[in-house]
C-alpha cells in the first residue's frame, strides 16, 4: 500500500509540467466524452507556438477544447475527432475539427495495427485510485485502455468526482502503467439530447415500443428520438429485459429502478447493464458509480457485432438523418457537412440482425426544418452528393416514421421504394412517385397503401 502511495506521489505532476513531453508532430489521445481532460487540453494550449503540427485526437468533446480557442489558424494543433458533438461540427465548419471515419468498434483495431497515428502521449481522464493502485475510466472506457497500452507516454487527469464504473473489461489502468498523473475535481459535463419532444416523436416511440417483447435486449443510440423512446419503454409493462448498449443514458436509471431492466435473459452479462460510454446528467453519473447493475466494456468487444449477437432478441434502437428511396442510411452528414459520426451504428444494426430473434430499427420523423429552415422529406429519391452513408442498403434495417414501419431487408428495389413512400409524410408522396418513376425504381403493379 505504502509503495502504490509512494509512486503515486513520485508521478504526480502539475498539468503544465505534464505536457512538457509533447513534441512537435505528436499524436496526443486526449479523453473522450464527459471524460475530455480539461486541465492537460489547457495546459496544452498555453504552449501555443512553442510547438507545431501536435494532432490531437478525442471522441465527442463536451465543450470547446482550449487548444482549438488558442490556435484558430491550427500552427500548433489539429484536432481530431472519431464523432462529432456539436461543439465539434461547429469548429469543422470552421475548418478547425478534422473528422476521423471509422465504426466506432473498430477504431482501436486500427490504433493495435498501426494504421491510425501512434498514440505518442495518452492523456486520459480516469477517477481516483482505489486501495491497490487501479484509476478507473469511468464514464469514457471506449479505447482509453488502448490508447494507455500503446502510448509512448501516458498521463492520468484525476478528477475525483468521476464516478467508479464496474466492467467487464479494459475499465481500469494500474499506476505501475502510468507515466504521470495530474489532479482534478470538476464536474462532469452533462450530455442531454436538445428539442422538444414533438408529437411524431411520441408516434415513432409508440410504434417502436409495440416491437418489444419481453426479454428483448436493448441498444439506445444518441439523440432525442431514442431517448425517448427510452422513456416511453420504462412507463410501459414490459418486463426482463436486458441492456446491451454503446451508449448509457438518463433513461437507463428508470428502466432499472421502474422493474423494466433486470437483465436475466441475457446470454452474456447476465444481470448488467452494458454499454462502452454514458452521457447524461449527474444523476445519471452518481447511479453508476460503483453500481453493479452495470459493466462497462472497451468498445472494440462492446460493439463487436458478433458478439452483440450473442444475446437473443437484441434490438438496436438508432437515428438517422436522411433515407433514400434505396434504403441507403445516412446519419452523420448534411452533404458533404459531418455533423456527427458513424458510431456504433453500423456495429449494432449488424449485431441486431445476427441476434435470434433480433430486430434492428432507423427510426427519424418524416420531415424536419433543419439544414435550411424549410420544411423537407427525410425519405428522398437519392441522398444528395456528398452525404454519407452510414448504414449501406444491405444492412437496412426496419425504418420507422411516425406514418409506420418499413422492414427493408431481403426487399428487391421497387419494394422498398414503394414502403419507404409508403412511410413519408404525405405531402412529398407524390414527388417521390415521380422520382421512383425517373430513377425505374417503381412498376405499375406499385402502390401505396
Ligand atoms: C456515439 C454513438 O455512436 S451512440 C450509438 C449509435 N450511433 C449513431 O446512431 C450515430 C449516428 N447518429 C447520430 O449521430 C444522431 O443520432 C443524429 C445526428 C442522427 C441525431 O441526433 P440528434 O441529437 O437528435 O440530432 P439533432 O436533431 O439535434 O440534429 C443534430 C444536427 O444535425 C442537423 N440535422 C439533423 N437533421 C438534418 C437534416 N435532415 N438535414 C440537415 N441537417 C440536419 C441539425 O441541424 C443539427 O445541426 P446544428 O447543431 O448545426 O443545428
Ligand atoms: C466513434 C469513433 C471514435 C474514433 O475512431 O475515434
Amino acid at each position: 500500500m505504502a509503495g502504490f502511495r509512494d509512486e503515486y506521489r513520485s508521478k504526480l505532476r502539475t498539468p503544465d509540467e505534464a505536457v512538457k513531453v509533447v513534441k512537435s508532430g505528436d499524436w496526443v489521445y486526449a479523453g473522450h466524452f464527459a471524460m475530455y481532460t480539461q486541465l492537460l487540453d489547457e495546459a496544452l494550449s498555453r504552449r501555443v507556438g512553442e510547438v507545431s503540427d501536435v494532432k490531437v485526437r478525442t471522441v465527442c468533446a463536451t465543450s470547446v477544447p482550449k487548444i482549438c480557442k488558442v490556435d484558430p489558424e491550427m500552427k500548433s494543433f489539429t484536432f481530431h475527432s472519431g464523432y462529432f458533438s456539436a461543439f465539434e461540427r461547429k469548429l469543422s465548419d470552421k475548418g478547425l475539427a478534422v473528422y476521423i471515419p471509422s465504426n466506432y468498434g473498430q477504431s482501436p483495431i486500427f490504433i493495435r495495427n498501426g494504421s491510425a497515428g501512434h498514440p505518442n502521449v495518452a492523456m486520459i481522464g480516469v477517477t481516483k485510485p482505489d486501495n491497490n493502485g487501479y484509476f478507473n475510466f469511468s464514464t469514457a472506457v471506449s479505447y482509453a485502455r488502448t490508447a494507455c497500452e500503446l502510448a509512448d507516454i501516458v498521463i492520468l487527469e484525476v478528477n475525483d468526482q468521476a464516478p467508479w464504473v464496474y466492467g467487464g473489461e479494459g475499465e481500469t489502468i494500474h499506476i505501475s502503467d502510468v507515466d504521470y498523473i495530474v489532479e482534478g475535481s470538476y464536474p462532469l459535463i452533462v450530455h442531454s439530447p436538445e428539442g422538444d419532444v414533438t408529437d411524431a416523436d411520441k408516434k415513432i416511440a409508440t410504434l417502436l415500443v409495440e416491437e418489444i417483447e419481453d426479454g428483448s435486449c436493448l441498444q439506445f443510440g444518441i439523440g432525442k428520438l431514442p431517448a425517448t423512446i427510452a422513456t416511453m419503454i420504462a412507463d410501459s409493462d414490459l418486463k426482463n429485459l436486458g441492456i446491451h448498449s454503446e451508449m448509457a443514458s438518463t433513461p437507463f436509471m428508470d428502466l432499472i429502478e421502474k422493474g423494466r431492466v433486470n437483465g436475466s435473459q441475457k446470454k452474456i452479462d447476465k444481470f448488467k447493464a452494458t454499454f462502452t460510454f454514458a452521457g447524461g446528467t449527474k444523476e445519471l453519473y452518481d447511479y453508476l458509480d460503483r453500481n453493479p447493475a452495470f459493466a462497462s466494456y472497451a468498445v472494440d468487444i462492446q460493439n463487436n457485432p458478433a458478439r452483440i449477437a450473442l444475446n437473443d432478441k437484441q434490438v438496436a434502437i438508432n437515428n438517422a438523418i436522411e433515407v433514400d428511396l434505396y434504403g441507403q442510411i445516412s446519419s452523420e452528414s448534411d452533404g458533404i457537412r459531418q455533423i456527427s459520426g458513424t458510431g456504433g451504428q453500423l456495429d449494432f444494426t449488424m449485431g441486431a440482425f445476427m441476434s435470434k430473434g433480433g430486430k434492428p430499427f432507423i427510426c427519424l420523423s418524416s420531415t424536419t426544418t433543419h439544414g435550411g429552415g424549410k420544411v423537407k422529406s427525410r425519405i428522398v429519391p437519392t441522398l444528395k452528393p456528398g452525404s454519407i452513408v452510414t448504414v449501406p442498403r444491405s444492412w437496412a434495417p426496419t425504418i420507422v416514421t411516425e406514418y409506420g414501419k418499413a422492414q427493408l431487408g431481403g426487399k428487391s428495389t421497387w419494394k422498398r421504394a414503394e414502403m419507404l413512400i409508403g412511410i413519408a409524410h404525405p405531402d412529398f408522396r407524390d414527388e417521390l412517385i415521380k422520382a421512383a418513376q425517373a430513377q425505374g425504381i417503381w412498376t405499375r403493379s406499385n402502390k401505396i397503401c
